[in-house]
């Protein structure tokens, strides 16, 4: 099946394409078949981006933030009446099931448009008495933003960063990640049909120098990008030398603790959909499983019957459960995880292998009697690899759970209310879930704390990172001078 766009890039309000850029082949993980062909942005296409944003800009922000507003709220309407192609555009891309693209990708990347179209018109400053003069604050956009996504959730990434940043009169030049290069550009294309002005929003293609390339660039005010911690650090770096914001949403190892008090087909529920939910690939989901040695051998028994009953298969297939990871360079390394536990002394409950012959597809694994200092609880997999270890003191458990040097979220059940709070407040972490597991509303801040990140995306967070504070001063009195 073949999802060619008309061209690689799309450039103020146009689509362009430039052949002297490499090949860059989108393929369907589940076939290797390649079903688009596109060509890496050259110096020229990023320099035409980034004047395309520059300019657009100013006007832009100029507007009433409730015209900027009433154009991307008719973006999510487009999102929504589009889901179904949206989806299996995503699925043909990162080969995530249609069951889950339907629900969670560009229907989240709607959210975020109507959540921000809604805001901007609501954001004010504030007047401040000097007791005589006065002062008061504006919020100015920040000016040209540049988004790079990862592979996991393309549409959603381009959107939880394009939402907030238009919608506060920003212009954004974004780079998907080159393992997905489809769906931004199907949103540039319907940020377009919804009236957003040319050179708002631009998609550039490329791999991690066309990143590179664009982030130092002078025309630029902001970076955020959505990827893994070592290039979390090149990317700070970088924008540092320039003075320039970031927002880094970056990878994680994040601890689920569950008490012996807890529910525990709900327990069970989360601890699938924190591990084998996008077959693993999940920044935010719960790898170390901590439970409770009382319950340990009625949680595993109960983990092992539903994990094999997991349908894997055609991601086209809306009764499919988990699809292939993403490329076949991803199913090697987490089978080398798999490989490097079993080496370990961790025990294999269930898994623990390639599923099938063709495709890039890994059975639902899930190890037992994990050490924390193996790789398995140390090491980001990103694939579905679930590592229990056991547990027995609450004080114990939330030092082993901060013991990384990942921070971006955790998972606490217990039926004891006044534990989840005490728990929630001492995880080092961005995102805690309660009796819960990788909910992300977009009126709740995501993003992590210690290597995992810096700064928020969505919920009222995400307007301290795309836009700056100004302060007018007003001298209601004469001026005082000692000479
Ligand atoms: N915290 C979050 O919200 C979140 C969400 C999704 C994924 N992630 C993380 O993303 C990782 C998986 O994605 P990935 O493998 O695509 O990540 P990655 O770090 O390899 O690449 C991310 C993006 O950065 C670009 N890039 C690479 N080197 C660059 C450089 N020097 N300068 C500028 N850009 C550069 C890549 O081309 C890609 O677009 C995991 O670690 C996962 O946890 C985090
Ligand atoms: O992958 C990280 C962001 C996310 C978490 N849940 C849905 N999207």
């Amino acid at each position: 099946m073949k999802a060619q766009p008309k061209a690689s890039h799309f450039i103020a309000g146009e689509w362009i394409e430039d052949t002297s850029g490499a090949v860059l082949d989108s393929i369907h993980p589940a076939t290797g078949e390649v079903i688009a062909r596109l060509h890496e942005a050259t110096p020229d296409i990023m320099s035409r981006a980034l004047s395309a944003a520059q300019q657009a800009q100013p006007a832009w922000a100029a507007l009433a933030p409730v015209e900027r507003g009433r154009i991307l709220h008719r973006a999510a309407m487009i999102l929504r009446a589009r889901n179904h192609d949206l989806s299996v555009l995503e699925t043909l891309d990162t080969g995530k099931p249609l069951q889950e693209t339907l629900v969670a990708d560009a229907a989240s990347g709607a959210d975020a448009f109507e959540y921000y179209a809604g805001f901007a018109p609501t954001v004010t400053g504030q007047t401040i008495a000097l007791g005589g003069d006065m002062a008061y604050t504006l919020r100015e956009a920040l000016g040209v933003c540049v988004g790079i996504g990862a592979w996991n959730y393309p549409i959603q990434i381009a959107c939880w960063k394009a939402a907030p940043a238009l919608a506060f009169g920003n212009a954004v030049v974004f780079k998907p990640s080159d393992v997905t290069p489809l769906s931004a550009l199907a949103l540039a294309e319907i940020l377009h049909e919804a009236g957003l002005p040319a050179g708002l929003f631009n998609v550039v293609q490329g791999r991690g120098a066309v990143g590179a390339g664009l982030i130092t660039d002078p025309r630029v005010a902001k970076v955020s990008l959505t990827g893994s911690v070592p290039t979390g650090r090149k990317v700070y770096a970088a924008a540092a030398e320039g003075m320039r914001a970031v927002t880094m949403e970056l990878g994680g190892k994040s601890p689920l603790i569950i008490f012996d008090d807890a529910d525990l087909e709900n327990a069970v529920s989360a601890a699938i959909m924190a591990n084998f939910y996008s077959a693993g690939q999940v920044c935010s989901n719960g790898t170390r499983v901590f439970v409770h040695q009382d319950i340990k051998a009625a949680f595993l028994d109960r983990l092992a019957a539903r994990t094999n009953r997991i349908r894997l298969g055609d991601p086209l297939d809306e009764a499919t459960q988990m699809g292939p990871l993403v490329s076949d360079a991803q199913m090697h390394k987490v089978l080398g995880h798999i490989a490097g536990g079993i080496d370990a002394g961790a025990r294999l409950v269930c898994g623990g292998a390639r599923h099938g012959t063709s495709g890039c597809f890994v059975q639902p694994t899930v190890f037992a009697d994990v050490r924390d200092d193996m790789a398995l609880a140390r090491e980001e997999i990103f694939g579905p690899v679930m590592s229990v270890l056991d547990f027995t003191d609450e004080a114990d458990v939330v030092a082993r759970a901060n013991a990384t040097e990942y921070g971006l979220a955790a998972g606490v059940f217990t039926r004891d209310l006044a534990r989840a709070h005490r728990v929630a407040g001492a995880v080092q972490a961005g995102i805690v879930w309660v009796n819960a597991y990788n909910l992300t509303p977009v009126e709740m801040p995501f993003g992590g704390v210690k290597a995992s990140g810096v700064g928020r995306e969505n919920g009222h967070a995400a307007l301290e990172h795309y836009t700056r504070v100004k302060s007018v001063y007003l001298g209601l009195g004469d001026v005082d001078a000692p000479y």
